[in-house]
């Protein structure tokens, strides 16, 4: 998918939601156990109930590979299922991935083109060789982890490396790289006050932005200052979505609480446009 055709699809949704598909079986109404593939099963009532009020869905690989070969069939499953049901969908493979070039190439072969996701999420500490693989496939994105939203980030993110904070030479660096417009960047919502700083530094990219729901950031905080003429976001919300209701009533809750995110989604982009 083209960052233009994803724009087009938020301005038509009036939507900037992703759906973090983070299946844990322990947390899924008990009665999909007895399925065959319970994660896919779970999320395809899931995506059909949400997909009206969200761009983009994220499954977080952790929670697939977490159940070896059988997690990786349902994400299979679930990237199929996406791309032939709801292809205007933008999709993202929460793999944080990253090595020297000569495999960079190979995670990036495995999911663009085997798995076809849209983007995926890489790690950016071994530098501009382990990102360029993923940077060299046309119409994909690499969302490179720029300012996390766990308490980590502060171990080394925000500390000085010289003159300048770790995360602004991520940003700064890589933006020189061959193929930049393919990269867009997480930085967490629980990190509101540093939206200002970053923009100035990136002004025109995406940015991936988890937090908000279970780890508690704010919307409208990172919409004030994360905002861009072009919308620029991706707002990720997984367990407060999924997880909306354990009981039979599970997909209707999940949609109440997308639905609600991109109604104040919608408030906000009427406020500012
Ligand atoms: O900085 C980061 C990077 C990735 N994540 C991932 O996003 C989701 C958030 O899930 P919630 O249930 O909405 O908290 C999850 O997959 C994380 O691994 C992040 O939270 N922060």
């Amino acid at each position: 998918m083209t960052t233009n055709q994803l724009i087009s699809e938020i301005r038509k949704k009036n939507s900037f939601l992703c759906v973090g598909l983070d299946v844990d079986l322990e947390k899924i109404p008990a009665f999909f156990l007895k399925e065959e593939d319970p994660i896919f099963s779970f999320n395809k009532a899931i995506i059909d109930a949400t997909h009206q009020f969200a761009v983009a869905y994220k499954p977080n690989t952790a929670f697939y590979e977490a159940y070896g070969i059988k997690g990786w069939k349902s994400l299979e499953k679930t990237i199929n299922y996406l791309n032939e049901n709801y292809p205007e969908i933008f999709t993202i493979a929460d793999a944080k991935r990253g090595d020297i070039g000569n495999t960079s190439s190979r995670y990036a072969k495995a999911f663009f083109e085997d798995l076809g996701f849209d983007s995926i999420t890489v790690a950016p500490y071994m530098g501009k060789d382990s990102i360029e693989p993923f940077l060299a496939f046309e119409n994909k994105h690499t969302i490179l982890l720029a300012l996390t939203s766990n308490e980590g980030a502060y171990d080394f993110q925000t500390k000085k490396v010289g003159e300048q904070e770790l995360y602004k030479q991520v940003l700064e660096t890589s933006k020189q790289w061959k193929n930049s417009e393919n990269l867009m960047y997480v930085v967490g919502a629980t990190k509101a006050e540093y939206f200002t700083d970053i923009r100035k530094i990136i002004p025109d990219s995406f940015l991936l932005v988890p937090g908000i729901g279970a780890q508690g950031g704010n919307l409208r905080d990172v919409c004030k200052y994360g905002l861009n003429s072009n919308i620029g976001l991706l707002v990720n919300s997984s367990r407060g979505i999924i997880y909306a209701s354990k009981n039979d009533d599970f997909a209707e809750a999940a949609a109440g609480e997308a639905k609600k995110i991109q109604f104040e989604m919608k408030a906000i982009l009427d406020g500012v446009h």
